[in-house]
């Protein structure tokens, strides 16, 4: 049985205080179990976030970093850092970073490798435009991007990994994929896991889908065969908001 995931992405927004405003918000008001709850935010918050999450049920991933733990590497983030500093996952390959920042997917895959090498775990994204989509070109760019990020990465790793579908047409658009249309990739992701490793690790890795994700479309989405989850933008930024998507299954 795979644990449901529902992780905010919350981009570029919010500064250190606002982060604690928003963990007071949550204080007491996430499920206990049955799902993980992870929120995502600017380095700058990272310390601020950890001290909120200890000791309740929330998690914690920042929304980048480097593939070298240190160095002369001016503004990057390291993942040993993050680590050491008690931060439980990473998002990489978010299609923002691809298309503003230039990331490939072989700088993804080196993300990927260094997350686990310092035993935090990817969240990696993948998602096509609607040009692709138009031209039906969809299943075969994404397969290529999960391909492409997991070169090198164990069995063993790769089922502890996470992979969020995110069609670029969907995010921040309010235009959310159908549920249908979301499970038919996830789904496509899953098969590709399994042709790549095997049907083991393609039953444990956990795939979410993310685009327009909110109160209202979660228990849809959620109720598909595939669909492990949602990694959520605009939705995760309000603490009720973020409540009631934990509690997507009440
Ligand atoms: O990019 C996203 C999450 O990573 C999705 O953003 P929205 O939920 O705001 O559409």
């Amino acid at each position: 049985m795979r644990t449901p995931i529902i992780a905010g992405n919350w981009k570029m927004n919010k500064n250190p205080k606002e982060t604690q405003e928003f963990l007071d918000g949550i204080k007491g008001k996430l499920p206990e179990s049955g799902v993980e709850a992870i929120i995502g935010a600017p380095a700058i918050d990272l310390t601020t976030l950890v001290a909120g999450a200890e000791g309740t049920p929330l998690k914690t991933a920042a929304e980048n970093s480097y593939f070298e733990d240190a160095g002369a590497f001016t503004g990057e983030t390291s993942p040993k850092a993050l680590s050491e500093m008690g931060i439980d996952y990473v998002i990489i390959g978010h299609s923002e970073r691809r298309q503003y920042f230039g990331e490939t997917d072989e700088d993804i895959n080196k993300k990927a490798l260094a997350i686990l090498k310092n035993n935090l775990l990817p969240i990696i994204c993948c998602g096509e435009t609607l040009e692709q989509r138009e031209a039906g070109k969809a299943e075969d760019w994404v397969t290529g991007q999960i391909e492409n990020a997991v070169k090198g990465i164990s069995a063993a790793d790769l089922a502890k990994s996470v992979i969020a579908y995110e069609p670029i047409w969907a995010i921040g658009t309010g235009k959310t994929a159908t549920a249908d249309q979301a499970q038919e990739m996830v789904h496509v992701i899953r098969e590709k896991i399994a042709s790549l490793y095997d049907a083991d690790t393609a039953d444990k890795v956990r795939i979410l889908y993310g685009g327009s994700v909110k109160p209202a479309n979660v228990k849809e989405l959620m109720a598909k065969e595939d669909i492990d989850g949602g990694l959520v933008g605009g939705a995760s930024m309000d603490p009720e908001s973020f409540i009631a998507l934990t509690n997507f299954n009440k």
